[in-house]
């Protein structure tokens, strides 16, 4: 047993996987051997989470029975829109929220007290309700937060559409429907990042379903996780109100010691595959607008980090002007790329359930030992 620290466990190999394979030299990704390219291309996010699940994409019959499924598992008990609307009136961090709520709903999932917690088909049909009502509670805690009603769910749109439906009461236009949907292709899975470790762990102590995803809401919200995309898009605002060109905005930031949102990646170390998809759409939609300046800043601070920094975009520094220029808050950011994650999450977890051993460490001991006890008084 080696007795050398691997710092945040890099490179460290924990797992077999056949779920997402990540070259980050070459800035390649593919899902069961299927590009990035070809999947944020061609496949629905319906299709991806089928095919997460069930290690093959499904056939025409397959896709419609799975589609319809989840669509029919999305509308929210109503004790659970309650404690979205208490959330909401509490003020409480988007994230947190979504925690909660994942949490929560397990009291209203008739498979959430199986005696097995390994149990596959009920995994799975615990899973198409968590990943379907996911967004149900997200629009409705968006809503309630801005003083509106909840919009119920519609079965005759696809997961991507009704989301932006009930966020905004109105069916969304093709371009949207299709770069949201894009958008859920491309984050919904990617190796053991820290959210899908934590997942992961979790379940390998035989914990179940519900608390492994809470578990990985709780990690993607942090700012060097999920939390940058957020983050990303506060950042241009504020080289937008500083009416500073970006390059100096960039330069005094890094001088300041700041990490800037949306670069460096601990497994690539090339421009992440989903940033040049996303850099792509969010120029795409610019173009479309006749509005560059979102994509102009982004651009600039790419090409001045690459000078000065020699760090590359991860998938987070493009989705935050695509979902800008989409209209969606900033806030729904994270939430959004926890919406379409639960998909690799639970993949994750049903693999470790496979072939489980429980996941525990070790840290070498650097503290003090065999120190007398002193009696309180003596302190
Ligand atoms: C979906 C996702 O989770 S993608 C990642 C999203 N997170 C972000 O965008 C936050 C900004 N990025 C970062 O903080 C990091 O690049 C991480 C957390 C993603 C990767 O971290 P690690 O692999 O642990 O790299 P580490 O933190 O050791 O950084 C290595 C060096 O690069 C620097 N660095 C890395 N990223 C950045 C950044 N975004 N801005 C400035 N400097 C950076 C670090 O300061 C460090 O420099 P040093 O050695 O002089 O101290
Ligand atoms: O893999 C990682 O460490 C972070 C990341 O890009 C993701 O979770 O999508």
């Amino acid at each position: 047993m080696s007795d050398d620290v691997q710092r945040g466990l890099e490179g460290v190999l924990v797992a077999e996987s056949d779920l997402s394979y990540i070259d980050g030299d070459a800035g390649k990704l593919g899902y069961l051997g299927y590009s990035i390219e070809d999947l944020a291309r061609e496949a629905s996010y319906e299709e991806v989470v089928y095919l997460l699940w069930h290690g093959r994409l499904p056939d025409a019959q397959e896709l419609d029975d799975f589609s319809t499924w989840m669509a029919g598992a999305r509308p929210l008990d109503d004790e659970v829109v309650t404690e979205i609307r208490q959330l909401a009136a509490a003020d409480e961090v988007p994230m947190a929220a979504l925690r909660t709520i994942v949490s929560a709903l397990s009291a209203y999932d008739d498979d959430a007290t199986h005696d097995d917690v390994t149990d596959l088909d009920a995994n799975l049909r615990k899973a198409c309700r968590i990943t379907a009502k996911i967004p149900t509670a997200l629009a409705a805690f968006e809503r309630f937060r801005n003083g509106k009603e909840a919009v119920d769910p519609r079965e005759d749109l696809n997961h991507a559409a009704n989301f932006l439906y009930m966020l905004n009461g109105e069916v969304p236009d093709e371009v949207l429907a299709e770069t949201f949907d894009m958008a859920l292709v491309l984050h919904a899975d990617h190796g053991l990042n820290a959210s899908t470790f934590s997942a992961m762990v979790t379940a390998s102590t035989l914990s179940d379903l519900h608390s492994a995803v809470t578990a990985a809401i709780g990690t993607l919200a942090g700012s060097l996780h999920g939390g940058a995309n957020a983050n990303v898009m506060r950042m241009l605002k504020e080289v937008d109100e500083s009416d500073a060109d970006p390059r100096t905005w960039v330069e005094t930031a890094l001088a300041d010691g700041r990490r800037v949102p949306g670069f460096g990646h601990r497994v690539y170390d090339v421009k992440d595959p989903r940033a040049e998809i996303l850099g792509a759409k969010s120029k795409e939609l610019a173009e479309a607008a006749g509005e560059s300046k979102w994509y102009d800043y982004s651009t600039t601070i790419e090409a001045y980090i690459a000078d000065h920094k020699a760090l590359a975009p991860n998938v987070d520094f493009y989705s935050a002007s695509t979902y800008y220029q989409m209209g969606i808050p900033i806030d729904a950011y994270t939430p959004i790329f926890a919406m379409s994650r639960v998909a690799g999450w639970i993949a994750h977890v049903l693999e470790q359930y496979e072939d489980n051993r429980l996941i525990r460490p070790r840290a070498r001991y650097v503290g003090e030992a065999d120190l007398p006890f002193p009696a309180v008084g003596e302190r």
